[in-house]
């Protein structure tokens, strides 16, 4: 009924293009793009030669700078404030659209014919920079990589490829097969399910379906010499180490995933919410610890303090918890029963039917971080998600807030709970600033150290679904220690020269 009802009401309002990258809101304040790249060091030119080499093997190239900036642009706030100062993020390299698999790997032959990097882009909503070809060379387009392959019927497997949008995808299978793969990410409408899986990502939904990587069974992979393999393909396995689950998250850093079989549901017809309001954020969490800790698996379970819980409900003297569910009705009720047993303990009863209208009318609108703020020029906002154990999850909470707050020009740090587990849940923080024009980087930065300092004092995870690109590069290895060295060299294995998206995930450029 919530994957239903997403279809139903579109994604955004309606405002955004079907099937193809939409433009971030900030490309609409871009007064003049200059010369000087902002994110682009040690440029590899692709040659003419080369150019015409691509071109016979691809469907199109794109070399005019307007196009490649344009062509380029992701929905990072790092780009957006290089950007706005008319410093475009990557206007030098060449954008290379490709429509099969065939195509993939034979730009990708070119390129190491030709020590060219390659950085694969989709529908360029991730907002961390990772799509941004920092080293110039070739931007490899997929999102014309994007038919509907079949469906398993028996088995409720989907094979897809990447480049096909996530709004044109559900669309397809609820309609045609009266299925949903439960993958809702606030951007479904613009990115591809390709993208969903380089970055590891989750949806409102996950609580119940799982994250990204529990709903991939296999997928094809171009690797950076051409070669393709196909990894995964069963229920589970005992042969070795989980090859599929180290390309999920990789953010084109290992291969061009091409085509992807997915695990869907059935798509439910039933569908309720409770919600209720908790003193404290800390009393909220420990409610939604019981919840998952007793069993109850409600597709979505979403903790929202004082500030956001105002913006969102007009209700800021409270922490709204809002419990939503979809399925089979016996097993719908039976998780709300614990869970309404568990939140009357310590919390108040809301209008559960206001407050679960308002959240799925409003929940797919873009720039919800910024809501109840004026954008000024010098008005930045931004989200972090990261996850942490529940024992940890209180002070971090206090701690992450407090310190985005100390930072000089922030307005305000604010979170909600966003998607729980046993063991632990992730806290989705959104900061906003504004300061000078001219300052926007160093408090966006200050910021995000002074949050992700925190974190990493806890042991926390930097990061539970939006993943690295440049934006959490520099606190990789500190984050990963000794491991780090092992993604390194998994790195160096896979792709010698280097040639994929350098410059992510904390790897060298
Ligand atoms: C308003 C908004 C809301 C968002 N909400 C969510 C959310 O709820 N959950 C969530 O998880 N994310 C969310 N995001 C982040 C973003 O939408 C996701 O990271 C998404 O998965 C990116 O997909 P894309 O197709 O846009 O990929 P791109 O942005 O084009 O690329 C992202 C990365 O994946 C790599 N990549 C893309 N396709 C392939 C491929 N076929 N093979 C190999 N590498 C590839 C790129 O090289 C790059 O490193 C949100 C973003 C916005 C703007």
């Amino acid at each position: 009924m919530i994957s239903k009802e997403a279809v139903k009401r579109g994604y955004n309002r309606g405002n955004y293009v079907v099937g193809a990258p939409t433009q971030p809101h900030y490309a609409a304040s871009i007064e003049t793009i200059g010369s000087e790249a902002y994110f682009q060091a040690d440029v590899v030119v692709v040659p003419e030669a080369v150019v015409a080499e691509l071109e016979a093997a691809a469907d199109q190239v794109v070399t005019d700078a307007a196009s490649v900036v344009e062509g380029t642009r992701d929905w990072w706030a790092g780009t957006m404030i290089g950007e706005t100062a008319g410093t475009p993020a990557t206007p030098d390299a060449v954008i290379v659209k490709v429509s099969t698999t065939e195509q993939v790997q034979a730009v990708m032959r070119i390129a190491d014919a030709n020590d060219l990097p390659v950085t694969v882009s989709a529908g360029r909503s991730n907002v961390t920079g990772a799509a941004l070809p920092v080293r110039g060379g070739i931007v490899l387009d997929v999102c014309e990589l994007n038919r509907f392959v079949s469906f398993d019927e028996e088995s409720q497997i989907v094979e897809v490829e990447a480049g096909m949008f996530g709004d044109v995808f559900e669309e397809l299978i609820q309609s045609e097969y009266g299925m949903t793969m439960g993958h809702w990410p606030s951007s479904y409408g613009i990115s591809t399910v390709g993208g969903w899986v380089a970055c590891r990502g989750a949806g409102q939904l996950s609580t119940r379906y799982g994250k990204i990587e529990d709903m991939v069974y296999g997928m094809d992979v171009v690797l950076a010499d051409g070669s393709l393999i196909t990894v995964g393909e069963s229920a589970r396995a005992a042969v070795g180490p989980d090859l599929l689950q180290l390309v999920i998250g990789s953010e084109g850093t290992l291969g061009v995933i091409t085509t992807i079989r997915f695990k869907l549901h059935r798509l439910p017809a039933y569908g309720r919410a409770i919600a209720y309001g908790f003193p404290t954020f800390a009393a909220g969490l420990e409610a939604c610890r019981q919840i998952m800790q007793q069993g109850a698996n409600p597709a979505a379970l979403r903790l929202y303090d004082n500030l956001e819980s105002g913006v969102q409900f007009d209700l800021p003297e409270q922490n709204v918890l809002l419990v939503a569910d979809e399925g089979t009705q016996e097993l719908v009720d039976a998780g709300l029963a614990i869970s309404e047993r568990i939140c009357a303990e310590t919390g108040v009863k809301l209008d559960d039917e206001a407050i679960f209208e308002r959240w799925l009318d409003t929940r797919y609108l873009t720039g919800k971080s910024a809501e109840g703020f004026t954008r000024s020029p010098g008005f930045v906002a931004d989200t972090l998600e990261m996850i942490g154990r529940w024992r940890d999850l209180p002070a971090i909470y206090d701690e992450v807030v407090a310190a985005i707050n100390a930072v000089p020009g922030t307005l305000a740090g604010s979170a909600h709970q966003s998607h729980a587990y046993v063991d632990g849940a992730c806290l989705y923080f959104s900061l906003r600033g504004d300061v000078e024009v001219d300052r926007r980087a160093e408090w966006y930065r200050a910021a995000w150290d002074a949050a992700n300092a925190v974190i990493l004092k806890h042991d926390a995870t930097l990061s539970h679904h939006h993943g690295v690109g440049l934006l959490r590069a520099p606190y990789m290895a500190e984050s990963l220690g000794a491991g780090f060295e092992v993604l390194r060299a998994v790195k160096a294995a896979l792709d010698p020269k280097n040639r994929l998206n350098p410059g992510k995930l904390g790897l060298d450029a």
